[in-house]
């Protein structure tokens, strides 16, 4: 016996994401609004329409997953130079993880702080990373998947990043580090390679 199930009626498409400011920055947490019934439950990761109202400048060209397999795993700090910056929404649909953005445009009001949130399947938020800032992650679970949808393609050429424990951003990560990749282990100092992090801005 096949079971109707109710409709959900025509709500404004404002009313399916709520789009809230982290600090002063143009970084957005992204909460969808979650239609829940006898199976399990649906929800939006992207609207044209939504972030064309919330003067969000995203669409996506790329989507990425990735699975992790171990608590206290960090992937990142990664980040696309110019002229091929990429921005981001980011999900966590499996696990939790503690995520971390960080503003590497000179000038801006918080260049180079960390921005952190935790993220996880069950909260169903969702993070948008502007072009210009780096984007990591730790895991606090094993079994940890994170979907992105990507405002620009991925050229090898223009990928770059810093590492984890770079003492121009002093990000703090709560968990016991796990594993990193050896290619996360071998970026290069910020300080002195990446404009606004002059040489002695240790
Ligand atoms: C990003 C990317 C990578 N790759 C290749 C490059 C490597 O051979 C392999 C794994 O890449 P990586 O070790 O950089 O994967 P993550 O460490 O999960 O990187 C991602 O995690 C951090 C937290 C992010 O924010 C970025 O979206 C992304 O950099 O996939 C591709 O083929 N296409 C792509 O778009």
């Amino acid at each position: 016996m096949v079971s109707a199930l109710a409709g959900t009626g025509d709500a404004p498409p404002s009313s399916e994401m709520t789009i809230h400011a982290i600090g002063n920055t143009d970084a957005r947490l992204i909460s969808p609004r979650v239609h829940r019934d006898g199976r399990g439950a649906f929800a939006r990761s992207w609207s044209a329409d939504i972030f064309s109202a919330a003067g969000i400048d995203f669409t996506p060209v790329q989507g990425n997953v990735s699975f992790t397999r171990r608590r206290g795993v960090i992937r990142g700090m990664h980040f696309q130079r110019d002229p091929w910056p990429d921005a981001k929404i980011v999900r966590c649909s499996m696990g939790r993880i503690w995520d971390v953005i960080v503003d590497l445009r000179p000038g801006s009001e918080q260049f180079g702080q960390p921005q952190v949130r935790e993220l996880s399947c069950e909260s169903w938020v969702m993070l948008y990373v502007p072009p210009g800032f780096a984007h990591g992650f730790q895991t606090l679970t094993d079994h940890v998947i994170v979907e992105y949808l990507m405002g620009e393609r991925y050229v090898p050429s223009a990928y770059d990043g810093f590492r984890y424990d770079d003492p121009a951003v002093a990000v703090r990560w709560p968990e016991p580090i796990s594993s990193i990749s050896a290619s996360d282990l071998k970026w290069a100092p910020l300080a002195g390679r990446v404009s606004g992090f002059g040489s002695n801005d240790q």
